[in-house]
């Protein structure tokens, strides 16, 4: 579990980001906190979380712990987000507030908006919030979550600062190409949440088959598939053992035709 340092892509600000990470929803208190520091020390480097989660204290607790214990801070990469509620210019300064208070660290490294608003006023100023907040330099990068293409070119429009990533669903069978390719050649990094679709791809009798020939679980073929195709999965598990065995996922390869099998699930 020691090869996280190799294992990160640059963000477009340039910035290194782990090629898989830790969801923690809906994960709070202890669990939340006991599973968030038994990753660092396992070696996971990325750390996804959000004020909706209401675990931002737990999570900054236990990555405090873990960096007085020798996890390097630069290695990590810790994400939050704004919520629907939040949203507008002042309401969003205000929660960034309050998620940098629960996390205590001193930097944030991504903020995201977490869902984008059907008006797009609503977007643009929290979206200028934002900005504002990298501005004021607590906060490394910033980004969206469950943006189209669409409301992605809408906010390029007006932003001042490119979003970093746009974190969205993503799983064989929910591949989301055409947002992939979008992002991608936005230089917008694509990031997965219900990457293994909490559970439901495990009985995907291609992706056994496969599991099979590599001598791997459904949940690695599934994570390694995101990997390949540049979207960093962020699988929650509240498992010590799930957290080692999802993070083993650069030992093999799947092949062209492979990736292509579990692209055409849709
Ligand atoms: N931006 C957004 O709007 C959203 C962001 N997210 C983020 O993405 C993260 C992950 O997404 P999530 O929806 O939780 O879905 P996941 O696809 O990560 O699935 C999590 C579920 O799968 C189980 N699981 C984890 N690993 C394995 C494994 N190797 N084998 C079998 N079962 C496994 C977990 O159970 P167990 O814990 O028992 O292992 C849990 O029930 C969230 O925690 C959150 O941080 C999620 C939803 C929306
Ligand atoms: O991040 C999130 C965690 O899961 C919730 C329930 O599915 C979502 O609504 C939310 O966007």
């Amino acid at each position: 579990m020691k090869q996280h340092v190799k294992m990160t892509t640059l963000l477009n600000n340039g910035q290194k980001i782990p090629l898989i990470g830790l969801g923690t929803y809906p994960l709070k208190g202890n669990s939340a906190e006991t599973i968030v520091y038994e990753a660092l020390k396992k070696g996971y480097r990325l750390i996804d979380t959000a004020a909706m989660y209401g675990n931002e204290e737990e999570v900054g607790r236990a990555i405090r712990r873990a960096i007085s214990e020798g996890v390097p801070r630069e290695e990590i990469t810790i994400v939050t987000k704004i919520w629907k509620t939040d949203m507008g210019f002042s309401k969003t300064l205000r929660a960034f507030a309050k998620s940098y208070e629960a996390l205590k660290l001193d930097m944030i490294d991504v903020v995201l908006i977490h869902w984008p608003d059907v008006a797009r006023e609503k977007n643009i100023a929290t979206w200028k919030a934002l900005e504002e907040i990298y501005y004021s330099g607590k906060v490394r990068a910033i980004g969206v979550s469950n943006f189209s293409p669409e409301q992605l070119i809408d906010l390029l429009k007006m932003a001042d600062i490119k979003p970093i990533l746009n974190q969205y669903s993503c799983y064989p069978g929910q591949s989301q190409e055409q947002l992939r390719v979008f992002c991608e050649k936005e230089n917008i990094r694509s990031m997965a949440y219900s990457p293994i679709h909490q559970g439901g791809i495990l009985s995907d009798q291609d992706i056994q088959q496969l599991a099979e020939k590599y001598q791997k679980t459904p949940a690695q073929i599934a994570l390694r598939w995101n990997i390949q195709r540049g979207v960093i999965p962020i699988p929650k598990t509240a498992s010590s053992n799930r957290l080692e065995e999802n993070f083993a996922v650069f030992d093999f390869e799947l092949t062209d035709k492979e990736m292509a099998l579990l692209l055409a699930k849709g």
